[in-house]
């Protein structure tokens, strides 16, 4: 049986950090802020695999009073809850994630964006899709004040051993 999520993540600009979307460091004069390394792309892609399966959000998970969670590479995040959806019997299939940026342009660090997933979630690269749009100028993302990520998931009962 296939069962879909969706998520959906936003972060704040801040100058001094780096931008970390999709496990990749992108050349930027400003990052984005959390507790953890704020990446959007894979926090959004965790809230759409725990949808799957209505296992609660990120935060639910990793709390962002945890210590433990700061300054944390956020395919962490992404491994645990890939190993979560196998230990209920569920793998996941394929996904589908759209960057919200006015800058920095997104489009040539899509492919190594696509291998990081691809690793952390166990699939081939061509079951990670990701595309990245502007808002025009319009609205927060097109100030410039933040990113904003949506991603749709798709997981599958495994075969039974
Ligand atoms: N931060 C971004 C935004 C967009 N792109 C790419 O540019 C194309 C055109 O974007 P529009 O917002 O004008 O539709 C889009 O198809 C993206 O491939 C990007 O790389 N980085
Ligand atoms: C990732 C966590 C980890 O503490 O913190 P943030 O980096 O602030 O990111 P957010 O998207 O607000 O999700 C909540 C937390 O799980």
């Amino acid at each position: 049986m296939i069962r879909v999520g969706q998520g959906v993540d936003v972060h704040p600009f801040k100058e001094g950090r780096p931008l970390v979307l999709g496990g990749v460091t992108i050349p930027h004069d400003r990052g984005l802020d959390g507790h953890s390394d704020a990446d959007a792309v894979i926090h959004a892609l965790c809230d759409a695999l725990l949808g799957t399966l209505a296992l609660g959000d990120i935060g639910h998970h990793f709390p962002p009073s945890d210590p433990r969670y700061k300054g944390k590479d956020s395919r962490f995040f992404l491994r645990e809850v890939a190993g979560l959806l196998r230990s209920r019997g569920y793998s996941p299939h394929q996904v589908d994630i759209t960057i919200l940026a006015e800058r920095p342009r997104i489009s040539p660090h899509i492919p190594a964006m696509t291998a990081e997933l691809a690793a952390c979630l166990g699939i081939a690269g061509g079951d990670v899709s990701i595309k990245a749009t502007t808002t025009e100028r319009m609205g927060f993302t097109g100030r410039e004040e933040g990113i904003a990520v949506w991603a749709v998931a798709t997981v599958g009962k495994m075969a039974s051993p």
